[in-house]
């Protein structure tokens, strides 16, 4: 299995250096050159696995034989070991045609857990065997930044910057990321949007020099190892609802920001899995709402919203897509990304619309929908949506169609918002590892959004690794 950049002028490479590499040198994203397409019986085989089995079956796939068989099984098993469900990502009903997939089971109790366990311990791996260098560089609008950190720290010769919105994510989510007390974790909160955040870091890795001078290496999901580990509980989903119903296929309901998440499902379809609709919930933030319904892709106004995390304008992982609708051309991607640059906006022709529109269906969330759905499934089912998971709920709400069936990824676990959550009149109770937060002191340190500001502070942070640098 060989990587490409969906914008051409990357020369092949492997799944380690994909890792590495992280964005693309020409600025693109790496994918895989082909797909691997899984046969109905080889799906058959896979739905008796469990999560753990089935993850390393799926990665397998991508990472074709540059893990020796045993240790990629010890890296999954160490990956989910820490998670607080033996089942990893378990399946709960909610209604007749609905499920919702739990992904908050991790250390963060968050999704990103799922992949970014497993990005920690492969970057230790590869630390380890290579001697490379592991200095990571990341933004967040709340999730991922913890969840990074958690799944790095205390990792002999990893090192970490995190670039978070100052004030704009939540309470928890703030401290489950700046109470970390190690000196290879760096907290910056920027005055800005996560949208700045994430346009920094994408300059800061184009400019090719500093990237390799300071080994920048990269945890968002512009990492296609993300999206991997990402794409197996689509998988795990599909066989567990398939268990108790019978099912031609899924429709999935994803809270999405950046598209990574959603993007995971494009793939596992693309693999074979039979997926039905992929349902892209949005909040009032909803770019990829209107991309989905009317063919333009144009950054609107920033909205802060009960669902903080999806606080996004520019969706990364779009323009992954944007290479496969566009039949896997490099150069007719490279020109639309351009236009982007320069225009501000894509907008794609009449037939490329209808396969958007068999790609996906979209719902954009309002602020009032979000708590409504939340107060309504506490009331009928006793559960508690999170806010990001609400939108998806009410998305499938929206989208789903009669005589299908719907599975809801609920992204997070409530208690990280209850900024939202307390304006259902709803009180929670924390888990533990949460509770314990409040009482930690903070480190991180506020900072102007600007690349010669972090690019100031990446030097001081990184500056002793090239001591190390072979
Ligand atoms: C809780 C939560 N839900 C949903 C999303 C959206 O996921 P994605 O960015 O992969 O679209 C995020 C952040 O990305 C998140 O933190
Ligand atoms: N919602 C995310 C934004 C970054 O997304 P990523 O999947 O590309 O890491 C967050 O919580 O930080």
């Amino acid at each position: 299995m060989k990587y490409i950049s969906t914008r051409g002028n990357v020369n092949k490479i492997g799944f380690i250096d994909t890792v590495l590499m992280g964005l693309a040198t020409d600025g693109g994203l790496l994918v895989p050159e082909q797909i691997p397409q899984l046969s109905e019986e080889k799906l058959q085989e896979l739905s008796k696995l469990s999560y753990q089995e089935l993850a390393f079956e799926i990665i397998s796939y991508y990472v074709d034989g540059e893990i020796p068989e045993n240790e990629l099984k010890e890296l999954i098993q160490q990956s989910y070991g820490t998670f607080r469900s033996s089942e990893v990502t378990p399946v709960v009903k909610l209604k007749d045609d609905m499920y919702v997939l739990e992904l908050f089971h991790g250390p963060t109790f968050a999704f990103k857990d799922v992949a970014l366990q497993f990005l920690g311990n492969l970057y230790s791996y590869i630390a380890k065997k290579t001697g490379e260098t592991i200095n990571i560089l990341g933004a967040t609008s709340g999730d991922t930044g913890a969840s990074a950190i958690e799944g790095v720290r205390g990792k002999e010769g990893i090192r970490i910057c995190i670039l978070h919105p100052h004030g704009r994510v939540s309470k928890v989510q703030e401290l489950q990321m700046t109470t970390v007390h190690d000196e290879s974790v760096l907290n910056l909160a920027i005055e800005g949007t996560f949208d700045d955040g994430q346009r920094i870091i994408k300059e800061i890795f184009a400019d090719l020099e500093f990237k390799n001078k300071y080994h920048l290496r990269a945890i968002n999901s512009i990492n296609f190892a993300r999206i991997l580990a990402q794409t197996v509980y689509y998988f795990y989903a599909y066989f567990q609802v398939a268990k108790e119903k019978d099912i031609n296929s899924l429709n999935f309901s994803v809270p999405t920001g950046n598209f990574g998440d959603i993007f995971a499902g494009y793939l596992a379809k693309k693999m074979g899995l039979p997926v039905g609709k992929l349902i892209v919930a949005t909040n009032e933030n909803n770019i990829l709402e209107r991309f989905i319904k009317e063919g333009v892709y144009q950054p609107g106004e920033f909205h802060s919203t009960y669902s903080p995390s999806m606080d996004i304008q520019v969706a990364s992982n779009f323009e992954r897509y944007l290479y496969y609708l566009l039949g896997e051309s490099s150069s007719a991607t490279s020109a639309l990304m351009d236009q982007f640059k320069s225009e501000g906006k894509i907008t794609v022709n009449e037939e490329q619309l209808r396969q958007v529109q068999a790609d996906f269906a979209a719902h954009g969330v309002q602020g009032e929908e979000c708590l409504n759905t939340i107060g309504k499934y506490y009331e009928d089912t006793k559960y508690l949506l999170d806010p990001h998971t609400s939108c998806g709920v009410a998305a499938y709400e929206a989208c789903n169609g009669q005589d299908e069936v719907c599975v809801t990824l609920s992204t997070a676990h409530p208690a990280k918002f209850n900024e939202s959550i307390e304006k259902c009149d709803i009180e929670q109770n924390y888990p533990e590892e949460i509770k314990a937060l409040f009482d930690k002191p903070q480190y991180l340190e506020v900072v102007e959004a600007s690349n010669e500001e972090i690019c100031r502070q990446l030097e001081k942070h990184f500056r002793s690794s090239l001591a190390d640098v072979k």
